[in-house]
């Protein structure tokens, strides 16, 4: 039985008052002189599942960079639990999982390998993994499903495979709050559903997941919020929008979740997902 385990903070899975996960204010990026996103704002709250949706180039893993300090806002302000992104230093907290990022690069990593880097962002110094450090690991790994296949070389997974791996290595860290760019693109429909069932035992410890998406596939039911994104700024927040007119159409550009009256998490294997003390 899987149990992977996230660092959700007590007082945040409990408290009403604690800081939202995210708050963006008013925020702008801009690339050269070419403006992105203007007048975002948003918050976050912990323990939510927060879609980001939107057609090809309308920012949304500009937003997503930009929450996490990748991009340079030139306007506005970002907060991470509370605290103002400079002086935010708890990234421990923090998994991201970059779009398109090949896992092990060119390096002859074996998934295991892969995984485990995931954990240096903890590690106050160079150690040799301790037996919790590894059991992480091996949690991460029977999250996405990947367990019998630890001593492989990275190379030798399909994509899917390879961003289930690279989620893996976010896991590993035990992280609360997770950005997530496109996890689902190229992914194989068995990735997608391992995929689903991750972001489904995430939930239920209270993490906050933030993800990008172009096809909300089997994580339609589990998205309970989504910000669409258009001309630099967010026109629709609140429930995911349903399909009406054009969008209805098959092959529709933009895509957004549709309800689901079977949803997929009422058929996943029930799950022990213990919490940290
Ligand atoms: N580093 C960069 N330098 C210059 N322009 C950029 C850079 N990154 C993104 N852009 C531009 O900013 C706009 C938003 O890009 P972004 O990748 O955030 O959109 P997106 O909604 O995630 O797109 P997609 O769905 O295609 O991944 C696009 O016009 C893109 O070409």
């Amino acid at each position: 039985m899987s149990t992977v385990t996230t660092g959700v903070p007590a007082q945040d899975r409990t408290s009403a008052g604690a800081a939202p996960a995210v708050r963006v204010a008013d925020a702008a990026v801009a690339y050269d002189s070419t403006t992105v996103l203007s007048g975002v704002s948003l918050e976050v709250p912990a323990g939510e599942i927060l879609a980001v949706l939107g057609s090809n180039g309308s920012g949304k893993s500009t937003l997503v960079r930009a929450m996490l300090g990748l991009v340079p806002l030139s306007s506005g302000s970002v907060e991470l639990h509370g605290t103002p992104l400079r002086r935010f230093r708890e990234w421990g907290r923090i998994g991201y999982v970059p779009q398109r990022l090949s896992a092990g690069g060119g390096v002859p990593a074996t998934v295991r390998e892969v995984v485990a880097s995931g954990q240096v962002v903890r590690r106050r110094r160079l150690h040799r993994a301790t037996a919790a450090e590894r059991a992480a690991v091996g949690e991460a790994l029977e999250a996405v499903d990947l367990a019998d296949r630890a001593r492989d070389s990275v190379h030798e997974l399909s994509g899917g495979q390879q961003q289930r791996v690279l989620i893996a290595r976010a896991l590993a860290a035990r992280p609360d709050t997770f950005f997530l760019d496109e996890p689902m693109a190229g992914v194989d429909a068995a990735s997608q559903r391992a995929l689903a069932r991750t972001v489904t035992r995430l939930s239920a410890q209270g993490a906050t997941v933030v993800l990008v998406l172009h096809e909300p596939g089997p994580l339609e039911p589990l998205i309970g919020r989504s910000i669409v994104l258009s001309g630099g700024g967010i026109v629709h927040d609140g429930a995911p929008p349903r399909p009406e007119g054009d969008c209805a159409r098959p092959g529709h550009e933009h895509v957004h979740p549709h309800a689901d009256p079977d949803p997929a998490s009422a058929a996943l294997p029930d799950i022990e997902v213990p919490r940290r003390g």
